[in-house]
């Protein structure tokens, strides 16, 4: 008799090696690593006249992309119980159990080593330095105590995700410039109107999972008035490159176009009268700050050429 039921076949077999793959490669969040990237990237671009070392960025974006993606599994891993508890976060592979507490342990920290090996051996050890406290700042700081104890956890744990630019700036030079902690603090005040926006959204996911997240502690309006203020913090922020000649015209035509859009939204989430703001605000983040980096590029090269 045959027992059709205990034939694995080989395309079963294939198809679970693909999901499982699938599992890790979402454990290293790659689209907000993507973004980084691209923060980084423009940070590199910047740092130096002329095209930079193709070699230098390519060693130093994958240094980077492993490290931050090393930085997210461990988030998966610390956050799994809490993941359980959120419907957003529920299907995620360690809280679905899918990727066990151990593989995802051993994943993180190979992920992790591998970047600050690469960026300390090949690119220098001051980033291979920054990127570890940026790893540390939202793996450990961020993730296992920030997050639960304090509705500031997302400005201070900030910070880390901000790092991006500094990074790919060090790696083309080696040293500290107050170019790139300008495009640091463009991220910084950028964070709360991204992340409180969703927060708001999301509100009661972070109540039923105890978290105290800015609207679960101080209430909706507080967070609207909050994104509303951070986002012309961040405003003010971005003006700063054109004001210190660090960018040129064309760089302040296309932030004053994405930030007329940037404010728009969030005086929507302010005025609190439309419940749809608060997710279209969260998701027009995501495109202002791949933008806003995309004209600092644009900006750099046409100046660079004319
Ligand atoms: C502490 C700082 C930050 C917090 C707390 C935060 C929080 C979040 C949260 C909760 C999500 C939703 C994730 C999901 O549902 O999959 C998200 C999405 C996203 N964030 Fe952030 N974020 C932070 C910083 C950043 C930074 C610095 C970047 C890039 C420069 C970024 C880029 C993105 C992108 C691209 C997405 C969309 C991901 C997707 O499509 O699934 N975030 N963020
Ligand atoms: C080395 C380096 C550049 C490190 C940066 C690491 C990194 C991937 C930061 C991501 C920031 C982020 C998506 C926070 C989400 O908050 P959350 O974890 O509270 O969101 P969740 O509920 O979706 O897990």
């Amino acid at each position: 008799m045959r027992n059709t039921e205990l034939i694995i076949h080989p395309r079963q077999e294939l198809a679970a090696y693909l999901s499982l793959g699938r599992d890790y490669f979402e454990l290293g969040k790659p689209r907000v690593v993507l973004v980084m990237l691209v923060c980084a990237a423009v940070g590199m671009a910047l740092a130096v006249p002329g095209i930079p070392d193709m070699l230098r960025v390519v060693t130093g974006l994958l240094g980077i992309g492993l490290a931050a993606m090393g930085a997210a599994a461990f988030n998966h891993l610390l956050d799994q119980r809490l993941d359980k508890l959120m419907l957003r976060t529920s299907r995620r592979p360690v809280a679905e159990g899918r990727i066990r507490g151990w593989q995802a342990a051993v994943y993180a920290s190979l992920l992790s080593l591998a970047g600050l090996v690469l960026l300390w051996i090949e690119v220098n050890p001051m980033t291979a330095a920054l990127t570890a406290m940026a790893l540390l700042g939202y793996a450990v700081i961020y993730t296992a105590f920030l997050k639960h104890a304090t509705p500031q956890n997302i400005t201070i744990g900030g910070l880390a995700g901000a790092a991006p630019p500094l990074l790919g700036w060090t790696a083309m030079t080696g040293q500290l410039n107050p170019d790139a902690l300008l495009l640091v603090l463009i991220i910084f005040a950028w964070t709360p109107p991204h992340f409180w926006a969703l927060a708001i959204h999301k509100r009661e996911e972070y109540a039923k999972a105890g978290v105290p997240m800015l609207p679960v502690t101080h209430g909706i309006d507080f967070t609207r008035l909050q994104i509303w203020l951070y986002g012309w913090l961040t405003v003010v922020a971005t003006l700063m490159p054109f004001a210190t000649g660090m960018s040129g015209w064309i760089y302040l035509l296309g932030i004053v176009l994405l930030n007329s859009r940037f404010m728009y939204w969030n005086w929507k989430v302010w005025r609190g009268n439309d419940p749809k703001a608060p997710l279209a605000a969260f998701w027009f983040s995501i495109r202002y700050i791949l933008y806003l980096f995309g004209w600092l590029l644009l900006d750099h090269y046409v100046l660079l050429v004319f």
